[in-house]
């Protein structure tokens, strides 16, 4: 694939541990293509959160190649937008303010941040709760203002870890019309963990099975279901197929395997 935005080749990681040294990631390699939705599944444990933190530039890894726009990661940058399961606001400040402190970060005058921010928070539907504090939001609408500060900065890909793990199932569906609608509007290139296959195969243009000890890319499926995706597709022969499918690889890289 030429002009991949992201590109990982020959990537491992070990973890140090008192017990000796654990490796988390073997040999990985995967290319996203600019504008691409690819998420990550596997079993508890194959190093999902690992691969996406190392993308994140928030941890090292031992050797491999890692680039971006085929310049290497070297750390956090305002290029990737990263948003966690847990929705990492500061809680003194409101949803607003909270956007607006991430892009002062990015070196923004006051006023440039307060009409950055106002849009963002527009833009993920909270435009009344701006002036609310974290502890008077809901968890979707934490976890929107997360999203709001993600983007904000204008990244080019999005780093999302289990984003909707902590929701209940129609605020789920919300956020998952929401990321999709920004995704088609904004062109992002967005690299997604998730543990539910349903989400994964509703968002994704393909979908990346991880199996477990090490953690490995045990397989690959496109997603080749229209969009725009509406909720009625989920019922169809082709989803619940491609879902069968991709749930069965999953088992399949869950157990342990011996070291090679
Ligand atoms: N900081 C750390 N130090 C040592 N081992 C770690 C560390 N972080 C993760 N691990 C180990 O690395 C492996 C991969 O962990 P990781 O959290 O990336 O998996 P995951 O697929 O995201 O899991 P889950 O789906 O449960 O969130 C696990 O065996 C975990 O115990």
């Amino acid at each position: 694939m030429t002009g991949s935005k992201l590109k990982i080749a020959g990537l491992n990681k070990w973890y140090g541990m008192r017990t000796g040294r654990m490796q988390a990631l073997s040999h990985i390699d995967l290319e996203l293509a600019d504008n691409e939705f690819v998420s990550l599944v596997g079993a508890s444990g194959c190093g999902k959160s690992t691969l996406l933190s190392i993308v994140a530039g928030l941890q090292s890894f031992d050797d491999g190649v890692l680039l971006t726009d085929g310049a290497p990661i070297i750390g956090p940058g305002l290029d990737r937008g990263v948003v966690f399961q847990s929705y990492t606001l500061l809680p003194w400040l409101t949803a607003q303010q909270n956007v607006e402190f991430a892009l002062q970060a990015a070196g923004l005058s006051a006023g440039e941040c307060r009409d950055i921010a106002r849009h963002h928070i527009e833009l993920v539907n909270l435009t009344k709760f701006a002036d609310a504090f974290p502890s008077q939001l809901s968890g979707g609408m934490k976890q929107r203002v997360a999203i709001a500060r993600a983007l904000s900065y204008r990244p080019k890909m999005l780093l999302m870890d289990e984003p909707f793990g902590a929701l209940d199932a129609l605020t789920r569906h919300q956020m998952q019309e929401l990321l999709t609608q920004i995704w088609e509007e904004h062109r992002l290139t967005v690299l997604f963990v998730t543990h539910d296959v349903e989400e994964a195969v509703y968002l994704s243009d393909r979908i990346v099975v991880m199996s477990i000890n090490p953690g490995r890319i045990n397989a690959t499926y496109h997603v080749g279901l229209a969009r725009p995706r509406s909720q009625s597709m989920i019922s169809t022969p082709e989803f619940i197929g491609l879902q069968k499918q991709v749930l069965a690889s999953i088992r399949d890289g869950s157990s342990i395997r011996p070291e090679e």
